[in-house]
């Protein structure tokens, strides 16, 4: 039997920047834009034209460096919002503007104040504005998971009847449960009198731990477009996850008469790619993605993998991107292997310099580690693209002393404003003695909001790659810092944290508050 197309909807960029703290610059929204391509992911949203100068600015640069997928820009109901959207869209090859409006009657009255008449009154010339300026139209009902069936029938209906051709039924506040929401997406399809001019689509999120489990209901009950993130980030509890949905159609192939065009041998690496650049780790027993996803501890696990793989395992690990390493990279590879492998993982450099630079500290770390993964790569470049940004504070040297019952103490050689300055500090650990030294220099009189380790691959010789959030007078900072000593990585992701603040250059943050390294 031939199967429908599922198309994938990738709001990593939009939705997913939702998420406090994961804020992203806009060249690191086109890298991400790139894998994505990679991927085959259908639609990119990259964003909300009309949130700010820095989001707009991401928006256009995604719309003009992606091609194979179809890039999107969310918009309010309003003229202004779906204006901007338009204008930053101009460039792409292929465009949507996606124009919504809440059909809840809690959102109704009191966010929106307004009656459901004006409600559909402003949907229909929100749509007609959009296709006034693109011909690829999506538009969603925000809140439809707990909307009454009637109104969205007739909503959704004027809709189409406007020039819509995605229709997206949202579970804004993740409060929908499989069956139901199945049968409410079924029931819609079959009661609109004109839905067979549009994709019906949805975009459910996790606050019960459901978004995937709803998504696949509907897709049951006739959804032919699913809205998700990599790694499941965004707003709360975040939206279904790319991966999952994605391996769950190509796993369950026997009872799901949909595929998707993704090729998943990417996964792994765009998942590490989001995590590096929003600085959120992937918990290790995350489905597809996490560590653990396909690790065998226990003996009987292990002989029977050992034996017949599928005894234990529904996917290849291999499959989603695991381990492709077909050159082994080391301290003995050269510039062109180095390249190679960066081009897979869809990191491209804006000129030789950048290469030479990332190709050195390359160097730098295969001297200290005896393999080097891909995760090592994309955090390398990530380090070496934070270090690149305006410096005012640039780490010279450091020493760290901690010893059993004494007072770790740390010595600190910063470069600041160009002049080298030397610094000593105690503190209750290495890292807080290492801040603390940092801090007489800098004096940024910043809170730490958050201080993150994660090892990057396995190993006592494995990377550490921290985040350090900073907040001063409401704005919000990431910094990123990578080594194989922990301390170190912790010194360079304060000191990147410390030069985010000091710079004010376009953040994409739809508040403009949140920065991204
Ligand atoms: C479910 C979702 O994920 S929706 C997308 C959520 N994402 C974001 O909000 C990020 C981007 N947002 C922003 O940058 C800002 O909120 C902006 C620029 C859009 C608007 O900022 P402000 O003009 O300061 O408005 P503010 O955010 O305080 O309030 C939202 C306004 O939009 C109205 N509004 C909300 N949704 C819609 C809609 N779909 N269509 C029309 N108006 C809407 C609200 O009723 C409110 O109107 P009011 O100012 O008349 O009370
Ligand atoms: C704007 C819409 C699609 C959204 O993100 C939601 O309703 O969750
Ligand atoms: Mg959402």
């Amino acid at each position: 039997m031939s199967k429908q197309p599922l198309i994938i909807f990738d709001t990593t960029l939009r939705d997913g920047e939702q998420s406090p703290g994961a804020s992203m610059t806009r060249d690191e929204k086109v890298r991400i834009a790139l894998m994505l391509e990679k991927l085959r992911v259908d639609v990119i949203e990259a964003g909300f034209a009309a949130a700010s100068p820095g989001d707009f600015e991401a928006v256009k640069a995604v719309a003009e460096s992606v091609t194979g997928s179809r890039v999107c820009s969310l918009a309010r109901a309003l003229d202004r919002d779906i204006e901007a959207a338009g204008e930053a869209l101009a460039g792409a090859a292929q465009g949507r503007i996606h124009t919504f409006i809440a059909t809840s009657p809690i959102h109704m009255q009191y966010k929106l104040q307004m009656s459901p008449e004006q409600v559909v009154e402003r949907a229909v010339a929100a749509v007609q504005k959009a296709r006034g300026l693109c011909d690829d139209v999506e538009f969603s009902c925000e809140d439809a998971g707990r909307s009454e069936l009637d109104f969205l029938c007739r909503i959704v209906e004027a809709a189409i009847e406007a020039g819509a051709s995605t229709i997206n039924i949202p579970d804004t506040v993740g409060y929908a449960l499989p069956v139901p929401f199945g049968e409410m997406v079924g029931e819609l399809i079959r009661r609109v009198p004109n839905s067979d001019k549009a994709v019906f689509s949805v975009h459910c999120h996790n606050d019960l731990g459901l978004a995937v489990a709803n998504s696949l209901a509907a897709v049951n009950a006739g959804a032919r477009q699913v809205e998700c993130t990599i790694n499941g980030l965004g707003e709360r509890a975040g939206n279904a996850s790319l991966e999952e949905i994605v391996m769950a159609v190509r796993t369950r192939q026997d009872i799901l008469d949909v595929e998707t065009r993704i090729d998943a041998t990417h996964i792994v690496p765009t998942s590490r790619l989001v995590s590096t650049v929003t600085g959120f780790p992937v918990q290790p027993n995350k489905a597809i993605v996490g560590k653990n996803a396909f690790a065998h501890e226990s003996g009987i696990h292990q002989d029977g993998v050992l034996k017949h793989r599928e005894t234990y395992e529904i996917m290849r690990a291999e499959d989603v991107g695991w381990h492709t390493n077909a050159i082994v990279l080391g301290k003995h590879s050269g510039r062109n292997a180095f390249r190679s492998r960066l081009d897979e993982l869809g990191i491209q450099f804006a000129s030789e310099a950048e290469l030479n630079d990332a190709f050195a500290l390359f160097k730098q770390l295969a001297d200290k580690k005896h393999e080097i993964y891909d995760e090592d790569l994309q955090a390398l470049v990530t380090d070496t693209r934070a270090a690149a940004r305006a410096e005012r504070f640039r780490l010279v040297a450091m020493e760290v002393t901690s010893k059993t019952g004494e007072t770790p103490l740390a010595r600190v050689v910063l470069g600041h404003d160009g002049e080298e300055r030397r610094v000593e500090a105690q503190g209750s650990g290495p890292v807080d003695a290492v801040f603390k030294a940092i801090e007489q220099i800098a004096d940024s009189q910043a809170e730490l909001e958050l201080y993150s380790v994660n090892a990057i691959t396995s190993g006592t010789d494995s990377q550490g790659e921290v985040t350090v959030r900073l907040q001063k007078g409401g704005r919000i900072v990431n910094g990123l810092g990578a080594d194989t000593d922990i301390v170190i990585a912790s010194a360079k992701a304060y000191i990147n944290a410390l030069n985010a603040l000091a710079s004010r250059g376009a953040r994409t943050h739809p508040q403009g508050v949140h920065e991204g390294p």
